[in-house]
C-alpha cells in the first residue's frame, strides 16, 4: 500500500501528508475523494478535537488549537473531486527542551535511526516528522474517509481503549458504549475501568515514568468483498497503516494472537442464516476471511508501547564526547499516548478501508 518515499499511503484514495512538529506546519493532501462529498471544516475539526493535545492531566501540556483549515478541493460546501489540502500551523513550539537530544540519544525514540540516516539533516525538534503530532494529518485524511463510508455506505468505524499498562476494561464493548467512548479523558467506555486507568497515568507520571495500553476498534455496516488478494488483503492495508502510527508495535485481528492456542473447531466461525443473509456466529476471523471482508463486523487491537520520553534518569551515549551520559528527557510529553490515538486508529482503518471501497467500484467517482 505504501507508495515511495514514504510519506503517502493508498491506492485510490491517496493521503499525502507533511510537516513536522516544530516546523511551521502540518498538513496533509487527499487525493481521489470522490465529488458530491459535503464536507466542511467542522466534519474534520470534530475528530482533531479529539486527538488535540493539552486537554487534561493525563496529556502533554503543549497546548496546539490544531485548527484545521481546507486549502482546496471542496467548493460550496462539497468536495469537487480535486485534491483536497489542508493544514494547521504550529503555534506552541518550544525547541530549546530538545537542544540536549543533538547529541545524548533519546532511549526509544527515532532520534539514533533518523540521525544516522539523513547524516544529521533531519529536524531533530521534537522528534521532527517521527513526532505523535503528525498523527493530525493522518485524522485530517481519515476524518474524511470516515464521512465518506458513512455517507456512501453506511460503514461506521468506532475505536476505544481497552487497556492501559496493567489496568483492563472489564466489561465486553457493545454498540451501545458508543457514546460513552468520549465520556472520559482516557476514552474508554467502561467509566469504572476508565477511573483506574487514568490513577494509573498519574502514578506513572509521578514516578517519572510513562505507560502503553491497548486500543480496539470496530468497524461495522462493511459489505461482502473488500479486499484484494495476496498483497492487497485487508489485513495487509489495515496492518500497513496502524503500523504507521508511531509507538504501534502489534496488530491483531478477530481472536489474533489468542485464536493460535485454540482448535479449529473452537476457532471457527461457523455459517448460518439471518434473515436470508448469511451470517457467522461467532466471530474470531475479525470480519476478514482470505482477506476480504464477509459483512461481519471488522475488528482489531493494537498495542501501543510506553512513551519513550521520560523525566526519569536513564543511561546512554553522548555520541559528541563518545562517552556514556545520563539523560533525563525535558520538554512536554505525554506520560500515555494512548488516550490521545483512538482518532488516529480510527482515522488509519477508515483511510484504508475507503480506498478498497473505491478500488472495487463499492463507492463511485461521484457520490
Ligand atoms: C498521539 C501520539 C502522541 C505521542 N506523543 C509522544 C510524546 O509526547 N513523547 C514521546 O516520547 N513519544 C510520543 N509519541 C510516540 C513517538 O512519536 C514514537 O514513539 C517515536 O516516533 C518512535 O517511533 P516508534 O515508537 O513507532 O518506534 C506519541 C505517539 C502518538 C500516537
Amino acid at each position: 500500500m505504501r507508495s515511495v518515499p514514504g510519506s503517502s499511503m493508498g491506492r485510490r484514495l491517496v493521503l499525502t501528508t507533511f510537516g513536522e512538529s516544530h516546523g511551521k506546519c502540518v498538513g496533509a493532501v487527499l487525493d481521489g475523494c470522490p465529488a458530491g462529498l459535503k464536507l466542511e471544516e467542522g466534519d474534520i475539526q470534530g475528530m482533531l478535537d479529539q486527538r488535540r493535545p493539552g486537554q487534561s492531566a493525563i496529556s502533554t501540556q503543549r497546548a496546539e488549537g490544531d485548527k484545521v483549515e481546507i486549502l482546496s478541493g471542496v467548493f460550496r460546501g462539497s468536495t469537487t473531486g480535486a485534491p483536497i489540502a489542508m493544514i494547521i500551523w504550529n503555534r506552541d513550539q518550544r525547541s530549546t527542551d530538545y537542544e540536549e537530544l543533538k547529541t545524548k540519544l533519546r532511549p526509544g525514540h527515532s532520534d539514533y535511526p533518523a540521525m544516522i540516516k539523513y547524516k544529521g539533516h533531519n529536524d531533530y525538534r521534537g522528534g521532527g516528522r517521527f513526532s505523535g503530532r503528525l498523527t493530525a494529518t493522518l485524522v485530517m485524511g481519515g476524518a474524511i474517509a470516515r464521512k465518506l463510508l458513512g455517507a456512501a455506505l453506511d460503514v461506521q468505524t468506532h475505536s476505544y481503549v481497552s487497556q492501559i499498562g496493567k489496568v483492563a476494561m472489564g466489561k465486553r464493548f457493545t454498540e451501545k458504549m458508543i457514546p460513552d467512548i468520549y465520556g472520559n479523558d482516557v476514552r474508554c467506555p467502561d467509566p469504572e475501568a476508565a477511573a483506574l486507568m487514568r490513577a494509573a497515568i498519574l502514578g506513572a507520571r509521578r514516578d517519572m515514568d510513562s505507560l502503553g495500553g491497548m486500543i480496539e476498534s470496530v468497524t461495522t455496516g462493511l459489505p461482502v468483498g473488500l479486499g484484494e488478494p495476496v498483497f492487497g488483503s485487508l489485513e495487509s492495508d489495515i496492518s500497513s497503516g496502524v503500523f504507521s502510527i508511531p509507538s504501534v508495535k502489534g496488530v491483531e485481528f478477530g481472536s489474533g494472537f489468542a485464536g493460535s492456542e485454540s482448535t479449529g473447531s473452537q476457532n471457527n466461525d461457523t455459517f448460518v442464516l439471518r434473515d436470508g443473509a448469511v451470517q457467522t456466529r461467532t466471530n474470531n476471523a475479525g470480519g476478514i476471511l482470505g482477506g476480504i471482508s464477509i459483512g461481519m463486523p471488522l475488528t482489531l487491537r493494537v498495542a501501543f508501547k510506553p512513551a519513550s520520553s521520560i523525566p526519569r534518569e536513564q543511561p546512554t551515549v553522548d555520541i559528541k564526547s563518545g562517552k556514556d551520559a545520563v539523560l533525563s528527557v525535558k520538554g512536554r510529553h505525554d506520560p500515555c499516548v494512548v488516550p490521545r490515538a483512538p482518532p488516529v486508529v480510527d482515522s488509519v482503518v477508515a483511510l484504508v478501508l475507503a480506498d478498497h471501497a473505491l478500488l472495487g467500484g463499492f463507492i463511485g467517482p461521484v457520490l
